[in-house]
C-alpha cells in the first residue's frame, strides 16, 4: 500500500495502488522540476514488504516511479540524462553498476555540491536502457530472505539522475543585455530505503538491521531537527545516507516522500511509526532554486565578450600610464633644472653670503705667498752669500 502524503491527507491515500497513479500524483511534479533545472529527491520510505522497492521499480505491467521518470524526459528541451547506481550497504556506498570499483567517498565542493566518487555514471537515451542499466546494478544488490520478506532489499539504493537540459526555444537576454542559450543541470535522487524490522532470527540480518535502523533513525533525527523552529545542529554527517541527501534536505530540491505501510493488522505499529515519519516529513520546507548553466557555445561567447572588455580596460590602462609617464617625464625635466638653478644658488650663495670663509681663504693665499716669497730671498740671499766666499778663497 502506498500512502501519498502531500496538500491534502485525504487524497492522497490509495490501497493496493496502481504505479502510474502513485507517479502521476505524487512525482511527476518533481520530475518535471527536474528538466527546469531543480534538483529533485524522491524517497520511499516504510516498513519492509511494504511495497518500496515495488513503487520505485515496478513489475513488468507495473512500471515504478524510476522507469516512468526516465520515460517523462520530454518536452520542449534537448536532454543529456546520465544515470548512476548505488547501494549504501552496513554504512559502506557500493557502485552498483561497478561493483569492483572500492573506496566510495563522499565529497563536497562549491560547483558540483555533495557527491560521490569514483561512481560510474552511463548517458542513458531512453526508459528502456535505463531498465537494462538498473536489473544489472540490481544483480549486485544486497537482497536477502528475512522473516518477512523473500527479497528483502538490505541496502539502501540511490539512483541518481544528472539531468542537462537546454531550451530549444532558449535565447534569454542576461542581465547585461547580450543573448545567451540557457541550460539546466539538476540531480534527482529516487532512493529506495530499506525497510527496518524490529526483530529477526538471523544474526547476519540482525547486524545488518543496525545500520539500517542507524541510518532511517539519523534521517527521522534530521528530519526532526529541519522541522524545528530554532534550528541547532542538523546531524547530517552521522550517517551516509543523510550526508549524500543533505543539500536535497536542507532545502535545494523538491522532495517527495512515499511512505509505504502494510495493511496486515500485525503491522499496525510500523504502519503507525511510518505514518509519524510521514507527518514529520510533511512539515519540512524546501526552496528548490534552478541550477542554470550556460552551454559550451554561450560560454565560448562570454568568454570572449569579457576577453574583448578586458582588452580595452587594459588599453585604457596602457594609455593613461603613457600620458602619465610623459607628463611625469616633463615635470621631471623641469624639477631638474629647478634642482640645478637652486644648486648654482647654493654655489652663489655659498660666496656671497659667507664672507667670514672668503676672508680666511684670501688670508690664507695672502700667507702662502708670503712664505714663498721669504724662502726665495733666503735661498738667494744663501747662495749669493756662498758665491762671494769661494771667489775670496780663491
Ligand atoms: N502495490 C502493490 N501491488 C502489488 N504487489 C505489491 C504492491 N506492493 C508490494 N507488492 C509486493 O509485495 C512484496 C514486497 O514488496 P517490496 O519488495 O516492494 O517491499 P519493500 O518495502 O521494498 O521491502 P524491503 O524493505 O524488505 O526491501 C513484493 O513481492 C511486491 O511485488
Amino acid at each position: 500500500m502506498n500512502t501519498f502524503l502531500t496538500e491534502n491527507q485525504k487524497d492522497n491515500v490509495i490501497v493496493g495502488s496502481d504505479n502510474k497513479e502513485l507517479y502521476n500524483r505524487c512525482v511527476k511534479d518533481v520530475v518535471m522540476a527536474s528538466m527546469e533545472g531543480l534538483n529533485g529527491t524522491v524517497f520511499a520510505y516504510g516498513q519492509t514488504a511494504s511495497g518500496k522497492t515495488y513503487s520505485m521499480m515496478g513489475v513488468e505491467n507495473q512500471p515504478g516511479i524510476i522507469p516512468q521518470a526516465v520515460d517523462d524526459s520530454k518536452g520542449d528541451r534537448e536532454f543529456l540524462l546520465r544515470v548512476s547506481y548505488m547501494e549504501i550497504y552496513n554504512e559502506q556506498i557500493q557502485d552498483l553498476l561497478s561493483p569492483e570499483t572500492t573506496n566510495l567517498r563522499i565529497f563536497e565542493d562549491r560547483r558540483r555540491g555533495i557527491y560521490v566518487s569514483p561512481l560510474k555514471e552511463e548517458i542513458v537515451t531512453s526508459a528502456k536502457q535505463v531498465m537494462r542499466i538498473i536489473q544489472k546494478g540490481e544483480t549486485n544488490r544486497h537482497i536477502s530472505t528475512t522473516d518477512y520478506n523473500k527479497h528483502s532489499s538490505r541496502s539502501h539504493t540511490i539512483f541518481q539522475m544528472i539531468i542537462e537540459s537546454k531550451s530549444q526555444s532558449s535565447s534569454i537576454r542576461s542581465s547585461k543585455g547580450s543573448f545567451y542559450s540557457q541550460k539546466g543541470s539538476s540531480d534527482s535522487n529516487l532512493i529506495d530505503l530499506s525497510g527496518s524490522e524490529k526483530a529477526t532470527s538471523d544474526a547476519d540480518r540482525r547486524k545488518e538491521g543496525a545500520f539500517i535502523n542507524k541510518s532511517l533513525l539519523t534521517l527521522g533525527n534530521v528530519i526532526s531537527k529541519l522541522t524545528e523552529e530554532k534550528r541547532g545542529h542538523i546531524p547530517y554527517r552521522d550517517s551516509k545516507l543523510t550526508r549524500i541527501l543533505q543539500s536535497s534536505l536542507s532545502g535545494n530540491a523538491k522532495i517527495s516522500v512515499i511512505c509505504t505501510i502494510s495493511p496486515a493488522g500485525i503491522n499496525a505499529d510500523e504502519s503507525h511509526n511510518t505514518l509519524n515519519f510521514a507527518k514529520r516529513v510533511k512539515k519540512v520546507a524546501t526552496k528548490a532554486h534552478t541550477n542554470q548553466v550556460l552551454d559550451d557555445k554561450a560560454l565560448i561567447q562570454k568568454y570572449k565578450k569579457e576577453i574583448n572588455e578586458l582588452k580595452v580596460k587594459l588599453q585604457v590602462a596602457t594609455d593613461m600610464s603613457n600620458m602619465s609617464t610623459s607628463l611625469e617625464d616633463g615635470k621631471k625635466d623641469e624639477e631638474l633644472m629647478l634642482l640645478q638653478q637652486e644648486r648654482q644658488k647654493v654655489w652663489f650663495n655659498f660666496f656671497l653670503n659667507n664672507n667670514v670663509n672668503l676672508n680666511i681663504y684670501i688670508n690664507l693665499f695672502i700667507l702662502i705667498i708670503i712664505i714663498y716669497l721669504y724662502i726665495y730671498i733666503f735661498a738667494y740671499l744663501f747662495y749669493s752669500g756662498r758665491k762671494k766666499c769661494m771667489n775670496n778663497n780663491w
